[in-house]
């Protein structure tokens, strides 16, 4: 985080001259942040053509740390495409998440995914998701915004989240699609 925040050109604050904006110390607030992790078990499927074991979403949070065991089925989309990432033993996939997304003002773009089943293989997965604490509202931040470069996201918290996907299932990149603000 502290080399993506970088990379967004942001330079975090001293904490103790912690001023109002609280996205100063972003680093320190993601130490002492939420993570949620999700075990997943896809056993094989006999018509794995008809159905997903995961569909299209994106994930709630910063980075999410993915560990995969050897059976494929993970598929990110790229350029419009469905791509398998390949698994690699004892390796993370890192992806980015929608708080990023928000929190860049959209320099970074959170990926989607979805998992395929298969009819031989039972394939397990755990993610860590990673964000601010629960009870935090996650936002642009102000250094990034200015005249050229207006808000494109809506202030967003654990609570809207929760709300949003109780609501409805969540399919594609929708909880997201919902922070966007129309263009001012
Ligand atoms: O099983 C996988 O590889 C991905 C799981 C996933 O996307 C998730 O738990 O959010
Ligand atoms: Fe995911």
């Amino acid at each position: 985080m502290e080399a993506i925040i970088e990379s967004l050109g942001i330079i975090e604050g001293n904490q103790e001259k912690e001023t109002e904006g609280k996205d100063e110390n972003l680093v320190k607030e993601l130490k002492d942040g939420s993570q949620m992790m999700v075990a997943n078990l896809y056993p094989p499927c006999p018509e794995p053509d008809l159905t997903l074991g995961m569909p299209p979403h994106s994930d709630y949070g910063f980075l999410t740390l993915l560990l995969q065991d050897e059976v494929e089925g993970l598929q990110i989309q790229f350029q419009q495409k469905w791509v398998t990432v390949q698994p690699i033993s004892m390796a993370f996939v890192i992806n980015v998440g929608d708080h990023l997304e928000i929190y860049s003002n959209g320099k970074y773009k959170s990926v989607l995914h979805r998992v395929v089943v298969n009819a031989v293989k039972s394939r397990t997965s755990v993610a860590s998701l990673h964000s601010l604490p629960f009870n935090h509202t996650v936002r642009p931040s102000p250094k990034l915004i200015d005249e050229a470069n207006p808000k494109l996201y809506a202030d967003t918290d654990f609570n809207s989240f929760i709300a949003y996907i109780s609501s409805k299932e969540p399919k594609r990149k929708d909880f997201l699609d919902s922070r966007k603000l129309t263009s001012p």
